[in-house]
């Protein structure tokens, strides 16, 4: 299923210019062409440009939503500690194959996952796999903010209460102000925590969604176009925030922007008709896809 070709990707520049290069070229100019394009079947990967470890993998994964097979066959590795995106048409199964990584299809009636997710070498899709535990690991944030309707403070405490992460209310606060502090929202609330998190601007409510997630100590945060919702500037301050976060977390964003992922990723995943086509560096995918279909999406053929 692998179809590697190092050396291609290897002569692809991974400067900061290279970056800048794609935010420009994408949608405006067709990207630079380094090798003839394929239209195979496989999935054309191109390999990391930096060492990476892959402590989520997917092999062969397909979603089927009753009759009806939206994923087939994906296989991913995702890097640690740096943003994936996920991006194709709509339709194309980014959010079903999101889902898959913390078993939110489970709470789907009549849908079905085959294949293997390991996470720390551990299968998630194990029957014996505690999956509130596993969603505990894998956090999650919405496109649209969806804050309790309880208090700032009461947002991020809830998942470290319910999973007993403190031992005392002093830990608890440490938590809070550690968890709102990391999301880039401690210095705007810090005189309000007892105020209704829904008071909140769009922005803000979802960097408070993003505290709740970090407040329970995950591995990997799944992001579902988290900005679709918010104007330029709130945006902006949230792909700032991602770039911070990857430090800590390893990061898949569903984006409908080629731009965010251009400037918030390091792995870029296009998807299409329900199949993962491509998948490599962020840089490779804007500028040098391998794969005809890719380029079609790229340049605003398809899609
Ligand atoms: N709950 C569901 N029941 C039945 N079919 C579903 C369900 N959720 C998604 N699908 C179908 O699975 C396919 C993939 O959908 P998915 O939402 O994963 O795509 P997507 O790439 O995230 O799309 P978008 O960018 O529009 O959000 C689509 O054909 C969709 O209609």
């Amino acid at each position: 299923m692998t179809s590697s070709h190092p050396s291609d990707a290897q002569a692809v520049s991974a400067s900061s210019s290279a970056r800048d290069a794609a935010l420009h070229d994408v949608g405006a100019t067709k990207p630079v062409l380094a090798n003839p394009l394929t239209e195979k079947d496989e999935t054309v990967r191109s390999p990391d440009l930096e060492t990476r470890e892959y402590r989520l993998q997917a092999r062969d994964v397909c979603v089927f939503y009753g009759e009806k097979q939206a994923l087939f066959d994906v296989s991913l590795d995702v890097p640690e500690k740096a943003v994936t995106s996920l991006i194709g048409p709509s339709g194309c199964g980014k959010t079903t194959f999101l889902r898959c990584i913390n078993r939110m299809n489970d709470t789907i009636e009549g849908c079905r996952v085959t294949g293997k997710i390991t996470l720390d070498g551990e299968d998630i899709y194990d029957p014996s796999l505690d999956v509130v535990e596993l969603r505990s690991r894998v956090g999650m944030v919405f496109q649209k903010p969806n804050p309790f309707p309880k208090s700032i403070y009461e947002n991020v405490a809830y998942g470290p209460r319910i999973h007993g992460l403190a031992r005392s209310r002093t830990e608890m606060d440490e938590i809070v102000e550690a968890s709102l502090k990391r999301a880039g929202l401690w210095s705007e609330v810090k005189d309000r925590l007892r105020e209704s998190g829904t008071g909140l601007s769009g922005g803000q409510q979802q960097r408070l969604c993003i505290a709740r997630a970090i407040a329970v100590s995950p591995e990997v945060i799944l992001m579902d176009e988290p900005c679709s919702a918010l104007d330029p500037i709130a945006t902006a301050v949230i792909e700032e925030l991602i770039d911070e976060l990857r430090a800590h977390y390893t990061i898949i964003i569903v984006t409908h922007s080629m731009q965010q992922a251009a400037r918030v990723s390091q792995k870029t995943a296009f998807f299409h008709l329900g199949k993962l086509i491509e998948e490599g560096p962020t840089e490779v995918i804007m500028q040098t896809p391998r794969h005809k279909k890719t380029q079609d999406y790229i340049t605003g053929r398809i899609g």
